[in-house]
């Protein structure tokens, strides 16, 4: 599927292979009035319409002269830079993915291509109005100063109505001149406001500074515990990147992160960068968009999908909390962002930072041999020291059934409230109770489209599946046994450990967040804030209060669950529930006062409760690395999944078979499965799962395309393949 290389030279005047942003597998051929270059993006017509498509390489040829249909440049020959050209086909062939699918992903703003359109704006002209009313005044000493605005701009600074605006455009006392379309993207200032960095700090930025003098693609992990300072001194490696006039990428795991994120930005640089994310308008996209390709948007930070920008000149790429899972795409094309942020910048020759306090193994271990720069901070910045971690015993010490709260945290949380301090409680579990069963014959409510528990939203009286969104309200009667009002609640989640602490602690200003609380995204932010503000005592919170924030009066953390861990089969199950442990009780005591985290749990003798409280996170990483490298997992072996779905479930089950039977033999590659998915129905699918093991010296991808092209599969069955998957389901 890869074109050939065009990178310097130009297609063969007239024809070329075009890639259009849609689910092919190779570049058309097209007409071309013009010799075009790799990256150039065209117009292309495509049976009744017209889609847009990029210049990819030579024409394959096969298409007869008279039946090769025009493609035409678009105005202002705008090209994707041919460094996200060779990330594209790169991304392709690792994923498994189509490029034309890939390429979507690069094209994510169509309407950024379209010619400048430029903004009226109004200035003071010599017109005079017949009568000069005071509002009328007003809207002229606003326009004094010669700055030019809108209509509505106007309006609004004199406190007038847009027609009173108008009166004045009428009789020439404004005139029109035009704007750019938008208003330019400020600069950051590297020097607006440099912390004082401590001798770690100082070390590791000096060497992410070096890298980006250099202009060379390397790799540093930069590992430093929670609160050390990380992202202070990743900025110095930025404004490093800015003051060389250098474009900079710097990835956040998840959109919740981003507003706190923006604002510390402004504080270090002066302005908040470009973001880019997919809660962004067509609008800003468009702006954001070509601005990161004429280069005049110096620092963008955004979710995954912005390693599919168009920079003109990459200088630096940071991948903030390096170990999320959140970084991983799960539909379309599969990939994991942290990965492919490691290739772009190989790519683009630039150095990349990932940065955590919790490494992925992956990383951690490359650190370890070498591959990458270990830079390490292994103390909280300033007066601040780690948490104390203790754990309480669920056994022995509990409340009343139907509590979660254990007298020993709400001691603690008692203490810490009357010390005027704050306190968070997470519970990594939506809605009100995970399980709703029906006492009397114990019929659990399942979804009915998947192979999952109904979740009870009490807040909105609803019970929710958190895989495919099917809602219903409680029913009165049980289904199977008819039993009227027999359901009962079981477990916890978030919204009942509020409900509990409201009943323990009435007066005591709480807030829950979570990424479904009834007011969306808005909702959480404000409740984040109000912690920020010391206006509410208690935070209550699923993982979206687990990391990146930085409470400053937050002395108490408390886990109300810590067994919540992963399944069996999965093989990062105790690594991520280190990781995520790790940071929430992260966020206890980040200044002055030292911080106590208390974790509840039935299992205290676990490896992963262990390396908790003595805060050994090396010794536990390198057990973890010694698993990993017997039973020859990643990062010592390859991992690929098969996911095999669709509405009929004895082709879907018929397809496993067919694949396990056709799987090509070679060595040091084993198959396993087909085996249900853990979810086994899924919004209505039936789900079927292979799993490829091999041995690091094999090509996987080779293997697999092999085997997939050769087998002949149902046609009603969808046939997805997960490189190096992390989920498990
Ligand atoms: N050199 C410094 N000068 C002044 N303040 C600093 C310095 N380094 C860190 N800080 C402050 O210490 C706090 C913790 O730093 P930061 O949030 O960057 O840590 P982190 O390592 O990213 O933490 P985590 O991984 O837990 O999110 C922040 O308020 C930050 O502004
Ligand atoms: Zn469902």
């Amino acid at each position: 599927m890869t074109a050939p290389d065009l990178k310097s030279g130009k297609t063969d005047c007239c024809r070329a292979g075009v890639l259009l942003p849609l689910p092919l597998a190779d570049a058309y051929d097209y007409k071309l009035s013009v010799p075009a270059r790799r990256g150039q993006i065209v117009a292309a017509p495509l049976g009744p319409r017209t889609s847009i498509g990029v210049v990819w390489g030579d024409a394959a040829g096969g298409v007869a002269e008279p039946r090769l249909k025009q493609a035409v440049p678009l105005d202002g020959e705008p090209a994707l830079p041919p460094g996200l050209c060779d990330f594209v086909d790169w991304v392709a062939q690792y994923t498994l993915t189509l490029p034309g699918m890939v390429l979507a992903m690069a094209l994510r703003s169509r309407q950024a291509f379209e010619p400048e359109s430029a903004r009226v704006a109004y200035i003071k002209g010599d017109g005079l109005p017949k009568k000069l009313t005071p509002a009328r005044q007003r809207v002229l000493d606003t326009a004094a100063d010669g700055l030019a605005r809108s209509v509505p701009q106007l309006a609004e600074e004199a406190n007038v109505t847009p027609a009173v605006v108008r009166g004045l455009i009428d009789c020439g006392a404004l005139i029109p001149v035009d704007l750019p379309e938008f208003d330019p993207f400020p600069r950051p200032d590297p020097d607006f406001s440099q912390p004082v960095l401590d001798t770690e700090q100082d070390l590791a930025a000096h060497v992410m500074k070096g890298a980006v003098k250099a202009k060379r693609f390397g790799v540093s992990l930069l590992d430093g515990v929670t609160g050390s300072g990380k992202t202070e001194t990743y900025f110095e490696a930025a404004a490093e990147a800015v003051r060389l006039g250098r474009q900079v990428l710097i990835l956040l795991p998840e959109i919740a992160l981003t507003v706190q994120f923006l604002d510390r930005f402004a504080a270090r640089f002066g302005v908040r960068p470009a973001e880019w994310h997919s809660d962004l308008s067509q609008r800003e996209r468009r702006r954001v968009y070509r601005a990161v390709m004429s280069g005049e948007a110096r620092v963008v930070v955004g979710a995954r999908s912005a390693l599919f920008l168009p920079f003109k000149d990459l200088g630096l790429v940071i991948v903030d909390e390096e170990h999320e899972q959140a970084y991983k795409q799960e539909d379309g094309a599969i990939y994991h962002a942290r990965d492919m942020a490691v290739v772009r910048a190989r790519i683009e020759g630039c150095p990349v930072v990932l940065a955590s306090a919790t490494p992925s193994l992956e990383s951690y271990v490359n650190a370890k041999t070498g591959r990458y720069a270990h830079l390490r901070l292994t103390s909280r910045h300033g007066a601040a020291v780690l948490p104390e971690v203790r754990l309480i015993d669920l056994r022995n010490d509990r409340g009343d059934p139907g509590t979660f709260l254990s007298p020993t945290l709400r001691g603690a949380l008692a203490t810490t409230i009357e010390a005027g301090e704050q306190a968070m409680l997470f519970l990594n579990r939506r809605g009100y109770a995970p399980l709703t069963l029906c006492e009397s014959c114990g019929h659990k409510l399942v979804c009915r489209n998947c192979s999952a528990w109904l979740v009870e939203h009490r807040y909105r009286k609803r019970l929710v599946c958190h895989h495919c969104g099917y809602e219903t309200g409680l029913p009165t009667e049980c289904p199977e046994c008819h039993t009227q009002g027999a359901f009962t609640a079981c477990g916890p989640g978030v919204e009942r450990v509020m409900e509990e602490f409201k009943l323990a602690f009435p007066e005591v200003r709480v807030a829950i967040a979570s990424s479904d609380t009834m007011g969306g995204p808005a909702e959480m932010q404000l409740a984040i804030r109000a912690m920020m503000k010391r206006e509410i005592d208690v935070l209550i919170g699923t993982q979206i209060v687990a990391k990146g924030h930085h409470f400053p009066q937050l002395t108490l953390v408390g886990v109300v669950d810590a067994d919540l861990g992963g399944s069996d089969g999965d093989l990062r199950a105790r690594e991520r529930t280190f990781q995520l442990l790790h940071q929430v009780a992260g966020r206890a005591g980040r200044a002055e006062k030292p911080g106590l985290v208390l974790m509840q749990t039935r299992n205290p003798k676990d490896a992963v409760m262990q390396a908790l409280i003595a805060s050994d996170r090396d010794a536990f990483y390198d057990q973890e690395t010694k698993y990993r490298e017997v039973t020859h997992a990643p990062p010592f072996g390859r991992l690929a999944a098969i996911i095999l779905s669709g509405h009929d479930g004895d082709a879907v089950r018929s397809a496993g078979r067919i694949l396990a039977q056709t799987a090509p033999a070679a060595r040091a590659v084993k198959v396993w499965g087909p085996t249900p998915a853990f979810y086994s129905l899924l919004r209505g699918q039936t789900r079927e799962r292979l799993l490829v093991q091999t041995e690091k010296s094999v090509d996987i991808q080779a293997y697999l395309r092999t085997w997939l092209a050769a087998a002949t599969l149902p046609k009603n069955v969808r046939v997805v393949v997960d490189v190096d998957p992390v989920s498990f389901f």
